[in-house]
């Protein structure tokens, strides 16, 4: 484990969370990643659990397993396969993770949000974030996508908060706005594009809690009041960080499961459903992405002469 950050020959005891991916250590990454690729991509795809098909639309790829890249750790969730892929989605240089890492697997929020850093030290722009989730919301219905407006996340009202420690004002500020995290206008971008597609896009808040397990009743009871419209266990944090390094979100959650919230029900949620609905909607979801892509960034390349194009 590294040493704490020292602040003026003293040992800073408290700074260990964020020091365990110190600006050195992320730059480490992004240094040997970018010593093995050509491309150089302006945005970066998370897929969520079972939707890491969108990995696998990308052309002219390298493909990196996670065990491969350093300080990576590797992904253990069914339906995360845990590669870092370059290539190209709809002609547009993209970077995709092809699954992510959760808290619950045992690893710190601080690693679990690492990924953005490097995104940063990358040179990406904006991250695309997908993630499933169950329904709270009682006029959502299984196989809904739910574009995230805004988040709930009680983790990171407490000292889980990946961002606690010592700050390094080259990825982001010591107090960072959260009221924005979530582009507006790629907000507007994607439902205007999933309206051409005659797709209903619902727009909610999500709220990340730690799991692994799922929610009690009268927890997802509470989420309702307090105005959440869907659960999941990934995805808020990650937000957080990249808004911090200055990257601009899209956040998307695919509804695979209703939550119960009725006391003594038959149903329970569970990750094969989760898996299984993801499966047999991810089309659309993919498409939405694809089209966002090109619409966001293909302009750019034709304004920036063949900027994007390496
Ligand atoms: O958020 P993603 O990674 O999509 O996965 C969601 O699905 C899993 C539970 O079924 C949890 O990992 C939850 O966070
Ligand atoms: N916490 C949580 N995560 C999920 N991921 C997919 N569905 C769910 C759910 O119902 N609850």
């Amino acid at each position: 484990m590294e040493h704490p950050v020292k602040h003026d020959g003293h040992l800073n005891v408290n700074a260990i969370t964020n020091s365990q991916f110190s600006f050195d250590k992320v730059k480490e990454i992004a240094d040997w990643i970018l010593e093995r690729v050509e491309l150089r991509p302006k945005i970066g795809i998370v897929c969520g659990s079972g939707l890491g098909g969108l990995g696998d639309r990308l052309v002219e790829t390298k493909i990196f397993p996670y065990s491969e890249v350093p300080h990576f750790p590797k992904s253990t969730v069914v339906g995360h396969k845990g590669n870092l892929i370059f290539g190209k989605l709809n002609d547009v240089p993209v970077v995709c993770m092809q699954g992510r890492f959760h808290a619950y697997e045992g690893y710190s929020n601080a690693l679990c949000t690492m990924p953005m850093k490097v995104f940063k030290l990358l040179g990406l722009e904006s991250v695309i974030l997908t993630c499933a989730a169950g329904g709270i919301n009682q006029s959502f219905e299984v196989g809904d996508i739910m574009l995230i407006k805004d988040h709930i996340a009680p983790l990171l009202w407490t000292l889980q908060n990946p961002l606690v420690g010592h700050n390094d004002d080259r990825f982001g500020p010591r107090f960072p706005a959260v009221n924005r995290i979530y582009t507006k206008h790629y907000r507007d971008l994607i439902k205007e594009i999933a309206s051409e597609k005659s797709l209903e896009l619902k727009d909610g808040v999500y709220s990340s809690l730690g799991g692994p397990c799922y929610e009690t009743v009268s927890e997802l009871r509470g989420l309702l009041q307090l105005g959440a419209d869907a659960v999941g266990m990934s995805t808020a944090h990650e937000a957080l960080v990249a808004s911090y390094c200055g990257l601009k979100v899209l956040g998307i959650a695919l509804i695979t499961n209703k939550a119960v919230i009725e006391y003594d029900s038959e149903n329970y949620p569970n990750h094969e459903e989760v898996i299984d609905t993801a499966n047999r909607r991810a089309k659309d979801l993919e498409e939405l992405v694809s089209e966002f892509v090109s619409r966001t960034f293909v302009q750019k390349v034709d304004m920036n002469n063949n900027e994007m194009s390496k």
